[in-house]
């Protein structure tokens, strides 16, 4: 792989996208990849040589959010040790070189849209280093039928998050990922928890379209999540994430003593199920 080449053809992808900022900062890219790397997402797909991982394991849900059937969601972690033939495999690591190696896709990211940064992280966010100090993660999703993301604005500590679509064709754009307003214009959420989507409006789809690529900026109104599949959906919704987080305590000592990215203190007073329904009062 012509690790620039590929580089090259995602920047100017990149700093041409339009960015929107309803409900929550985001673009989308169209054609993200070149064609032959498009291709080669499928013929390398690591779903042909194994099942991956559930998202979460059943029996570990438990009584977290129980409106998200994450078992249904399966993963193989581009960054770990992959179980495929070799020409696969390479395939794969030089595609986590394009983004990662010299913190390359941060700093692009960083360069679109410098604002979210500065005021989220203050100047040090302008050394090429500041990467160093978040989280990354990478690795192909696909579901099965019955799968579906309550809306959520992803975990305190999320800095971005990428979805890309790899679909083979076309028919399958309604199982994109949803943006989401919720129907009380007084809610917003830090990010703990998964929500009923009775209580929210679709704002807009991102098509779950050939080659099509969404990525969006942590905010306490970042709502988002996926419709029920009840049907086929093309490749079984095949795609990839790619995300930045803040290690745990963040990037940065808080000074509060409150631990509010890793949601440390933050037990309901009071859970209730009536009606299907979840109450939670919170704490102050
Ligand atoms: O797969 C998607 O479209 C969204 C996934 C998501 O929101 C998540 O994993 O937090
Ligand atoms: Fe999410």
């Amino acid at each position: 792989m012509d690790i620039f080449a590929v580089r090259e053809y995602i920047q100017s992808k990149v700093m041409a996208a339009a960015l929107e900022t309803d409900p929550s900062p985001h673009f989308v890219v169209n054609e993200f990849f070149p064609p032959e790397i498009y291709e080669a997402i499928h013929t390398y797909n690591l779903f042909h040589y194994g099942e991956g991982e559930e998202w979460i394991k059943q029996k570990d849900i438990g009584r977290r959010n129980a409106e998200t059937p994450f078992h249904l969601r399966k993963q193989i972690d581009i960054r770990g040790e992959l179980e495929a033939p070799p020409v696969a495999v390479t395939f794969w690591k030089d595609l986590e070189r394009v983004f990662f190696e010299d913190n390359w896709f941060g700093e692009l990211i960083y360069n679109k849209y410098p604002q979210y940064f500065d005021i989220r992280f203050g100047p040090e966010a302008r050394d090429p280093k500041f990467f160093d100090k978040l989280k990354s993660m990478l690795f192909v999703q696909r579901h099965d039928r019955g799968y579906s993301i309550g809306p959520h604005t992803d975990a305190p500590k999320r800095v971005f998050t990428c979805i890309f679509y790899f679909p083979q064709m076309t028919g399958g754009e309604k199982f994109g990922t949803q943006f989401l307003r919720p129907l009380d214009g007084n809610s917003r959420c830090s990010g703990h928890g998964h929500h009923d989507a009775r209580d929210f409006e679709v704002v807009k789809t991102v098509d779950y379209a050939p080659n099509n690529f969404l990525l969006f900026f942590k905010t306490s109104s970042a709502f988002h999540g996926v419709a029920h599949i009840d049907e086929d959906v093309p490749n079984d919704r095949y795609g990839m994430q790619l995300g930045f987080y803040e290690p745990d305590g963040g990037v940065y000592k808080d000074l509060s003593g409150i631990s509010v990215l890793d949601g440390k203190g933050l037990k309901p007073l009071l859970s209730l199920k009536l009606f299907g329904r979840k109450f939670r009062l919170m704490q102050d």
